[in-house]
């Protein structure tokens, strides 16, 4: 899966810096100053010159921004500006009229169903037999059915599962297929999908809400942390098994779990692979409630039919303004993690426990 490749290349630097004087829109001053202390960083590494007077206002605050960066590599920082030009550019072109919900394409493969009813987009995983494991087609499907949820006329959207399970996570065997490039390759493009998918999440417009109908695994649980609330059958459970695979934390979990249950649960969880109850999960504040399972989907869909009458732009605002503030800090962890996965999947520990899995000798 994906590569220094996660490495931005000088030529997409160069091109974004030179994108950056295309924008139609003025960015802003906040944006502004991001822009300027990522190009510093990525440029010059951490902040070396002696702090500008008190009374130096703007070369104050521009050098407070660089120095904000710390220790990050050049290489981070030229991934995050590329990122942000990308994002800058994106949402400065004008949106393209989408067709109404019911209308929509579905995914290619049915292992993504689409629906929307009642003012609500439901994304559902539809791979019963694997336990919902999610292929890399089923990634790319996800990625797709978010920007049409985004923009179609739905309020609020919902992701969650058919049959027993959420989600097992990454399907383990799409490690099984090595590209030409040899693993090296298959890294990169893994670190790749692995940060766009991500990225859906964290710029999310609309409310988000998991209806975790079972079990959930890996990536499905450490995203959660990204939607805006959560709600479980007491059937469920919640589980993290990222040092028995030999990889590490992904989702923006290494920020966002310490964040929702403390330092001490989080690594429990993330380091450890303990696996939390939906109770658990709920007092951790991982979950915002449980519900019996036999009552579930009646009482949830109930539920989100009626805050589906709220005012959707008013909703839409209130979202953007909790989670705004923390964006560029979530695409900077998401881009992180990225990186460090991106080695352990050439990892000896890597490999090793996925053969296990592969052959069949471990369950976790
Ligand atoms: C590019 C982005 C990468 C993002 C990085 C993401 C990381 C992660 O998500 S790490 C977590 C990965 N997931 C796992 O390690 C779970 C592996 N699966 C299991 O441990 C078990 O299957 C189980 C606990 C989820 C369920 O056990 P059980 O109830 O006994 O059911 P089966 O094992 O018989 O499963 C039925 C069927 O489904 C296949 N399957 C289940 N999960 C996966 C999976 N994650 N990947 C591939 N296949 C999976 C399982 O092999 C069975 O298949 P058949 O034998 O062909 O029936």
């Amino acid at each position: 899966m994906g590569g220094p490749a996660m490495r931005t290349s000088q030529k997409d630097f160069n091109n974004a810096v030179n994108q950056v004087k295309l924008l139609k829109e003025d960015p802003g001053n906040e944006v502004k100053l991001k822009l300027y202390a990522l190009y510093k960083q990525a440029t010059e590494g951490p902040c070396n010159v002696p702090k500008p007077g008190v009374l130096d206002f703007i070369n104050k605050t521009k050098w407070d921004a660089w120095n904000a960066l710390g220790s990050l590599s050049k290489e981070a920082a030229r991934q995050n500006y590329v990122d942000l030009v990308s994002r800058l550019s994106a949402s400065s072109e004008s949106p393209s009229p989408e067709a109404p919900a019911a209308d929509r394409k579905q995914p290619e493969s049915d292992t993504l169903v689409v629906t929307s009813e009642d003012g609500i987009t439901t994304i559902r995983l539809n791979r019963p037999t694997k336990k919902n494991a999610l292929t890399n087609q089923m990634y790319h499907d996800i990625m797709a059915a978010l920007q049409a949820a985004s923009k179609d006329e739905s309020v609020i959207t919902v992701l969650t599962g058919s049959g027993d399970y959420y989600c097992s996570g990454n399907d383990l065997t799409n490690f099984a297929s090595v590209p030409p490039g040899g693993l090296e390759e298959m890294a990169r493009r893994g670190a790749v999908l692995l940060r766009d998918f991500v990225n859906c999440f964290i710029d999310f417009p609309k409310p988000l809400v998991a209806v975790v109908n079972g079990p959930a695994v890996g990536i499905s649980v450490t995203v959660l942390g990204l939607f805006d609330v959560v709600y479980a059958t007491d059937r469920a459970t919640f589980h993290t098994p990222f040092s028995h695979l030999g990889q590490s934390p992904e989702g923006c979990s290494s920020y966002t779990f310490p964040k929702i249950m403390g330092s001490s649960k989080a690594a429990e969880m993330l380091i450890f692979g303990k696996k939390l109850t939906a109770q658990e999960a709920c007092a951790q504040g991982l979950v915002t409630e449980v519900f019996p399972d036999g009552t579930f989907q009646k009482e949830v869909w109930a539920r989100l039919k009626a805050y589906s009458k709220l005012p959707p732009n008013t909703m839409r605002i209130s979202k953007q303004i909790i989670r705004n503030r923390e964006r560029e800090t979530l695409h900077t962890v998401n881009a992180e993690e990225c990186r460090v996965l991106r080695e352990r999947w050439q990892s000896d520990e890597c490999m090793n426990a996925i053969a296990s899995f592969l052959s069949r000798k471990a369950k976790l």
